[in-house]
């Protein structure tokens, strides 16, 4: 039991009356960003819109725009406001990229919102209380559906001296966290020989023939890993003419396992698919790993705890289906943010059971039955977040976790899983 419960309820209760009063114009921020979706590091207008939210529309933060990335900003309020005690340093994250051909099919224009609306709600209830030492950041990261902006960000010391982090990720269910898996993407290049197909074949080096050969290898291979790893890609070049034969074509893979740890291991059974196909066609291969590597999520139950008690109290029902709660649901550049500051990734549900990745889903992004449950989870991350800052006890807790689950990861990482191609 926190010492402050009088006050911690108190402040609660303010964070979501302030979230409450900003309701209009959280949705037009949201409508905003989702009725223009832009891509993965070339969200300018998204970025534009949420920096004259926090500097205009807002008052009292400070606000960095084209933060470290040129479509990242940072917008801060604080520190500590004279309060006694260190300074604890929250920050509440913003995602605002889009899917290529579906707009918002991954709602992350309501990321943006529900972000931004528990950074409001948070602040509104520590300026109540002059004596806390605090300092609230807002960040926005770009590019999590492709590249990795977080990681990139943690690379250049953007989460450098944070204490906790906290964002929330639409879906079809309310949850404080689904397994998210490590991730590399992957792009193999064939170069063949072009020649006529029908006057002198024998001319020439088929580059298709070696990505369907790819192809086929990784599907077999699929037979020969664990039930909860994955591969999947697209031939994203597939030769020009049938009559041309090809001389270059190009796939793009992503590889996926439960913890990074083993990522080496699928990557090194890939790399057998991708070179063996090269070999049987004679063509040249190129294997290119993209920047940025996705870590799977370092959970972080005290909070994950705080945020269900938080969640129930406003009418939140979390998913208790196994087959949701079990499955890797995909993966996301916050993983590599929770190696480096305890944090919360948490699901929430929007009104509709439209699966993520599809234009329906893009439709129940920007609903506004969308709205009550963006607010309703804000309200649950920044009552998580008063719990964390007002019992001390508990911010101790939050990094104990985090440092041990971080050492465990780190002896699997350094021991390495078994690789059974070593055998072969
Ligand atoms: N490097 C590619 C990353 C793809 C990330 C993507 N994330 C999600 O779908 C979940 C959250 N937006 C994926 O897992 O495919």
């Amino acid at each position: 039991m926190c010492e402050r419960a009088g006050l911690l309820a108190e402040l609660k209760h303010g964070a979501g009356c302030r979230i409450d009063e900003a309701a209009e114009k959280l949705h037009r921020l949201s409508q905003d960003i989702w009725s223009c979706p832009e891509l993965a590091y070339d969200e300018r207008k998204a970025h534009d819109r949420l920096v004259a939210f926090f500097s205009q529309e807002e008052e009292g933060w400070k606000v960095d725009s084209h933060f470290k990335l040129d479509t990242a900003f940072r917008a801060t309020w604080g520190p500590g406001g004279g309060g006694e005690g260190d300074v604890v340093s929250v920050a509440f994250l913003c995602e605002y990229d889009a899917l290529p051909g579906i707009g918002h099919a991954c709602g992350h224009n309501l990321i943006a919102e529900v972000g931004a609306a528990a950074a409001l709600g948070f602040k509104a209830a520590v300026e109540k209380s002059s004596k806390l030492p605090v300092r609230v950041t807002v960040l926005g990261t770009p590019a999590e559906e492709d590249g990795g902006g977080k990681i990139d960000l943690i690379r250049e010391g953007a989460f450098d001296g944070l204490d906790v982090v906290f964002m929330a990720h639409p879906l079809q269910d309310d949850a404080p966290f689904l397994p998210h898996v490590a991730e590399h993407d992957v792009t193999v290049k064939y170069h063949g020989k072009a020649s006529h197909a029908s006057a002198y074949p024998w001319e020439g080096v088929n580059a298709l023939d070696a990505a369907v050969l790819c192809y086929n290898n990784l599907s077999v291979l699929r037979q020969q890993i664990k039930p909860d790893w994955r591969i999947h890609g697209i031939i994203k070049h597939g030769g020009v003419k049938p009559n041309i034969i090809p001389a270059y074509t190009e796939l793009e893979y992503y590889l996926r396992t439960p913890s990074r740890a083993e990522l080496p291991v699928i990557k090194a059974k890939a790399e057998m698919c991708f070179r063996s196909a090269a070999m049987a066609t004679g063509c040249e291969v190129e294997v290119e790993y993209a920047r940025n590597a996705f870590d799977n999520i370092l959970r972080n139950r005290t909070l994950e705890d705080l945020y269900e008690e938080n969640g129930k109290a406003l009418g939140m029902e979390f998913t208790t289906d196994e087959e949701v709660l079990t499955n890797a649901s995909g993966s996301t550049d916050f993983g590599n943010v929770s190696f480096v500051v305890p944090g919360i990734h948490s699901y929430f549900y929007i009104g509709s059971k439209a699966l993520s990745h599809t234009e329906e889903y893009t439709v129940a992004a920007g609903d506004q039955k969308a709205q009550f449950y963006t607010l309703r989870t804000a309200k649950a991350l920044a009552m998580t977040a008063l719990d964390v800052l007002l019992c001390p006890d508990l911010l101790q807790r939050v990094k104990d976790e985090f440092t041990e689950a971080k050492l465990k990861e780190d002896r699997l990482l350094k021991d390495g899983p078994t690789d059974n191609t070593k055998n072969a």
